[in-house]
């Protein structure tokens, strides 16, 4: 018997949604990856919802294909949900990607009592996953870390090098301009852009110095931190103070940055190693940028790596 709360649009879509829910043999996937098949597949279609089987022998179910997810009510999603994850078992699938728009979310509970838990959230969406095969999940995890970068943005023409002291930090510590990375940003550029946003100061970026990983950093949600520090070189030396974010900028003589107890010790362990390739040379120090074509049709991708030598970036056969 149906729920009290069966209405009669809802009855009307009951063998639907079982249907939209029907896993489909792992041999009736076509080459797009969608299901294909018989009268039940045509339903699917006609209703737009279909399962999709990836490359790991796994499927992926997305709600916002739902035609009238308002009239699909959670008991009858919850038992179709259920007749589905013992089929797919049966059937040799490995897991179950659920992606669900926000404003379903009501099936968020359902799914979480037949085993399915967030994988993540972002914006209007919350993915879930429900690991179907025998052993642990192998179904890899999100983002782990979020990723900091700050710019030593030296004058070289007179040793100093840009310092800011933060506002809202338990210690009034001399450090390099820096923040976070935005979604799809080059390290470079968030190096480039926050030194701007935060002291005025437009600089170039020209390598990589140091990378610190920190896990459970209490300033990213318990997710770990990397912290990138990058050589800059200035193109404009007139200090404009983000007063929001910082209390204190200057520029700094690098020697003596490099001495005192004022900084954290990551930035007095970075001015040392920065006085270093000043006085010696930079290619002692710096991880310089190459951009390749990436495997994946279109896009490039940035490495990071100390200098080689001609002979050894050119070599063949
Ligand atoms: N040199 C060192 O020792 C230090 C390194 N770091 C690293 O720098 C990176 C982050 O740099 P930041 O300058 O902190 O980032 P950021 O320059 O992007 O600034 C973050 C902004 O978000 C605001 N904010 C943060 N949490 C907030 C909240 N709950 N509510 C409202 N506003 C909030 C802050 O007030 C600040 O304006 C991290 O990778 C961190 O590990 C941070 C501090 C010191
Ligand atoms: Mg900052």
């Amino acid at each position: 018997m149906l729920g009290a709360g069966w209405t009669a649009r809802g009855r009307r879509l009951l063998p639907l949604a079982c249907r939209l829910l029907q896993p489909r043999p792992l041999r009736r996937v076509c080459s797009s990856g969608r299901l294909r098949g018989d009268s039940a597949a045509s339903g699917l279609s006609e209703a737009g919802l279909q399962p999709l089987r990836d490359k790991f022998g796994g499927l992926s179910v997305r709600l916002s294909q739902l035609r009238s997810p308002e009239s699909l009510e959670p008991e009858t999603f919850r038992r179709c949900l259920q007749d589905s994850i013992r089929q797919w078992r049966t059937e040799g699938y490995v897991a179950v990607w659920l992606h669900v728009p926000i404003l379903q979310s009501r099936f968020i509970a359902v799914a979480a009592e037949q085993g399915f838990a967030f994988h993540h959230a972002e914006s209007d969406s919350a993915t879930l996953t429900l690991w179907l095969a025998e052993g642990h999940s192998r179904l890899p995890h999100y983002a782990t870390h979020q990723v900091g970068v700050a710019g030593a943005v030296l004058d070289v023409h007179t040793g100093k090098v840009l310092v800011v002291q933060d506002r809202n930090k338990t210690r009034n510590a001399w450090k390099f301009p820096g923040g976070l990375s935005e979604p799809g940003e080059d390290i470079g550029n968030t190096a480039v852009r926050e030194v701007f946003e935060e002291t005025g100061i437009k600089s170039e970026f020209k390598s990589l110095l140091s990378i610190r990983q920190q896990h459970r950093h209490p300033g990213a949600f318990g997710k770990s931190d990397m912290y990138i520090i990058c050589r800059m070189e200035p193109s404009s030396f007139k200090i404009s103070l983000c007063q929001q974010e910082c209390l204190r900028c200057e520029w700094m003589d690098l020697a003596e940055l490099a001495k005192t107890s004022d900084t954290t010790p990551i930035t007095s362990s970075i001015a040392r190693l920065l006085l270093y390739g000043y006085r010696e040379g930079f290619d002692k120090i710096d991880l310089t940028m190459r951009e390749f074509p990436s495997v994946y049709t279109g896009l490039f991708y940035k490495l990071y790596h100390r200098e080689l030598p001609e002979n050894y970036r050119n070599m063949t056969g």
